[in-house]
């Protein structure tokens, strides 16, 4: 199996500071990842430059096969899915649902003069319909309700048949029945051979769905741990990386986690 993402001692310093701090890592293909950590560990930093928006101050961090800094990112980006909160400015809130996810197939946000066959018309309505948006599909974008909005990103993000899909917390802001219908879609998706190498941001192991292989746990720019979801996601990595004493409980294949009583 090839790594679709390769870093070695990748470090991003900000006024003096490591944000992220001398990380090594790689996703094989076909692999599903979380990415755990607390507030500010270094997540989101990680996950733009798995997306090329961010060089490393130092290390290589090679996407897909290319080094960044020695390709084209305008070549590289259409090869990588992206859904996260910072895509929802992006987007015309007056642009139609369907339009919002045809528009990916050009690398646009908006309509433009650009023309779109029946091929891309028929994928975004497959798409949408995969993530349960099909009867959305002529509302406009800025109507939609969190969870809508949110499906409609991950759509969105697939429809340039990306070779590595990156998800930025799917499932922040949701109550707990879009919460439970997301993690049940992205474990379709997961569990789909056919779907592009996965990985996915999030701050609770609830959100985590069937099909997810690996986990990554950072903690202030650093790597914690990093390896198959059934040796490294522990009670004792968990609290580790929080910083407080958690239980930990797998539940077919769902997970839990309790901070333990105060004495
Ligand atoms: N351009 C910047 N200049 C200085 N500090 C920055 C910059 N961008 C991010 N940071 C800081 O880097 C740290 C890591 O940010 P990042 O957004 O990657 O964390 P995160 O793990 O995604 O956090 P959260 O879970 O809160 O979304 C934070 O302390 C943040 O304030």
């Amino acid at each position: 199996m090839s790594d679709v993402l390769e870093l070695v001692d990748v470090s991003v310093v900000r006024d003096g500071r490591a944000l992220v701090d001398q990380v090594s890592w790689a996703v094989a293909e076909g692999e599903r990842w979380v990415i755990l950590g607390p507030n500010g560990a270094g997540k989101t930093t990680l996950l733009q430059i798995a997306s090329s928006y961010l060089f490393p101050t130092s290390g290589t961090a090679q996407i897909l096969g290319e080094k960044l800094g020695s390709v084209d990112v305008f070549d590289l980006r259409p090869r990588i899915g992206t859904a996260g909160a910072a895509m929802v400015d992006k987007l015309p809130r007056s642009q139609t649902v369907l339009d919002t996810v045809l528009t990916a197939a050009y690398g646009m946000t908006a309509h433009w003069h650009e023309k779109y066959d029946t091929t891309d018309e028929f994928r975004a309505l497959l798409l949408l319909d995969r993530l349960g948006m099909a009867e959305f599909r002529d509302r406009r974008f800025g109507t939609l309700s969190e969870g809508e909005r949110k499906r409609t990103l991950i759509a969105r993000a697939l429809m340039t048949d990306p070779e590595l899909l990156l998800l930025d917390e799917p499932a922040a802001g949701l109550d707990l029945g879009g919460r439970e219908d997301l993690v049940r879609r992205l474990g379709a998706l997961a569990q789909d051979r056919y779907a592009p190498s996965m990985v996915m941001v999030t701050h609770h192991v609830e959100e985590i769905a069937p099909g997810f292989t690996h986990v990554l746990m950072i903690r202030q720019g650093k790597v914690l741990a990093a390896g198959p979801i059934d040796t490294e996601l522990s009670a004792r990595n968990l609290s580790l990386c929080f910083g407080l004493p958690l239980t930990l409980e797998r539940r077919g294949d769902r997970w839990t986690a309790q901070g333990l009583p105060l004495t």
